[in-house]
């Protein structure tokens, strides 16, 4: 198959080693072999992998490189998801290349002075240039993939009904933190993927647009989110464990970095703005308080860690444990907290506002704004054990 590939399609002939990179017979125990995709690197994401577009694949016994990508993995010969989904998928990590190079782009300059015009004097929350272009890429390519009834998005006010036979629903936050771009701070796109729900098939479209993407996060298939970082890191889960695959720029390839995430069950590092301090209630400000000097359940003194860009506050916190929090009502049920909890649980940590478990929240209003609290197991049951945790007052700051 790969000597039919056209012309424009080149092998990749260099792929440095990763010492602690599963083969792929450790990743398909059958030793079924994996199916070789090809990209053009020309750019690093331009392209697409050819299994998905194509519907064609290669294998080869000999072809076992021990790499693997994320249309593989997902794909027949490792975890075997629908190939609707498969396909989705593809649409997605292309949407999420184009958005890495975006935000690394020199062009970023001058969407970044717009940015800062766009916010003097006005709502902190308004839309930024690059999130609504990235809004645009990730609309596109869901409406490409031909797989998708609807999209809600956290940059438009009503959910877009994109196509009638689309078997999925996208809920999304296409760039988060994007007020940190002009400092080229981390950045990220958030994900979470529902079933589209058949039963409502009849209702008039704006209705049954708005009850699909209100589906409660326990119904979620699939979530993932990408961190515009040093490196790109695509997460994924599909409610069996959490995985992590890093863009290859000189592919145009997420490779598989980390095949099960697992979130250390007690970490040494809170992540919250605690400029707020003051306007926390007792329990939160004791909480911090205590386990700042050492004097918590876990008897070492706790670090700080604030970026103040949700994802990447949170892949930091998977990998090293402990808790990242943002105590007021400021981020959204629907397009942050249920998908970053259904991550975040299934690496096996805990989701909650302080008081419930996010993913058995029923949302009720699209653009649903609440506490949210990520983390290892133990620091979350000892910061919920201070009750008092949610921040009410909410001023609106200028920063
Ligand atoms: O101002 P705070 O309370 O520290 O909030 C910071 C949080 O807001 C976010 O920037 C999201 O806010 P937006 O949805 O308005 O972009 C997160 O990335 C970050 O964790």
């Amino acid at each position: 198959m790969q000597s039919a590939a056209p012309p424009l399609y080149h092998l990749v002939r260099f792929r440095p080693k990763l010492k602690t990179f599963p083969s792929k017979s450790q990743l398909c125990p059958s030793g079924t072999p994996f199916c070789r995709l090809r990209m053009a690197s020309v750019s690093g994401f331009g392209m697409r992998p050819l299994r998905a577009l194509a519907g064609s694949s290669s294998s080869s016994a000999g072809d076992d490189d021990g790499f693997v990508t994320l249309i593989e993995y997902v794909g027949k010969e490792g975890i075997n998801v629908k190939d609707d989904l498969v396909v989705l998928l593809d649409h997605i990590q292309y949407a999420c290349k184009r958005i890495a190079a975006l935000v690394a782009s020199p062009f970023n300059y001058s969407l970044g002075k717009q940015t800062a015009l766009a916010s003097v004097g006005s709502d902190r929350d308004a839309p930024k240039p690059l999130d609504i272009v990235s809004n645009e890429i990730i609309l596109s390519s869901l409406r490409k993939s031909g797989k998708v009834a609807v999209m809600a998005s956290e940059e438009n006010d009503a959910p877009t009904w994109i196509s009638d036979d689309g078997p999925y629903v996208v809920v999304t936050d296409p760039l988060d933190g994007s007020r940190n771009i002009d400092a080229s701070i981390p950045t990220g796109t958030i994900f979470g993927i529902y079933k589209r729900l058949e039963e409502l098939d009849n209702l008039p479209t704006e209705e049954k647009a708005m009850l699909n993407s209100l589906q409660s996060g326990s119904r979620l298939i699939a979530a993932a989110y990408v961190l515009y970082s040093s490196a790109t890191i695509l997460c994924i889960t599909f409610g069996s464990g959490t995985q992590a695959f890093t863009l290859d720029h000189s592919t145009g390839d997420f490779i598989l970095t980390n095949p099960s995430i697992k979130i250390p069950p007690r970490g040494q590092i809170y992540s919250v703005n605690d400029a707020r301090y003051f306007d926390w209630p007792e329990g939160l400000r004791q909480y911090i308080d205590t386990v700042r000097q050492g004097k918590g359940r876990y008897p070492k003194k706790y670090s700080a860690r604030y970026i103040c860009s949700l994802v990447a506050d949170l892949h930091r916190t998977l990998l090293y444990g402990g808790v990242a929090m943002n105590p007021r009502d400021h981020l959204r049920l629907v397009y942050e907290a249920n998908p970053l909890s259904f991550i975040v649980e299934q690496a096996g940590g805990r989701g909650s506002d302080g008081k419930n478990r996010i993913l058995s929240l029923q949302p009720v209003k699209l653009h649903q704004r609440l506490p949210l609290f990520l983390g290892s197991l133990e620091d979350m049951e000892e910061l919920e054990s201070y009750g008092d945790v949610q921040q009410k007052v909410n001023p609106g700051y200028e920063v």
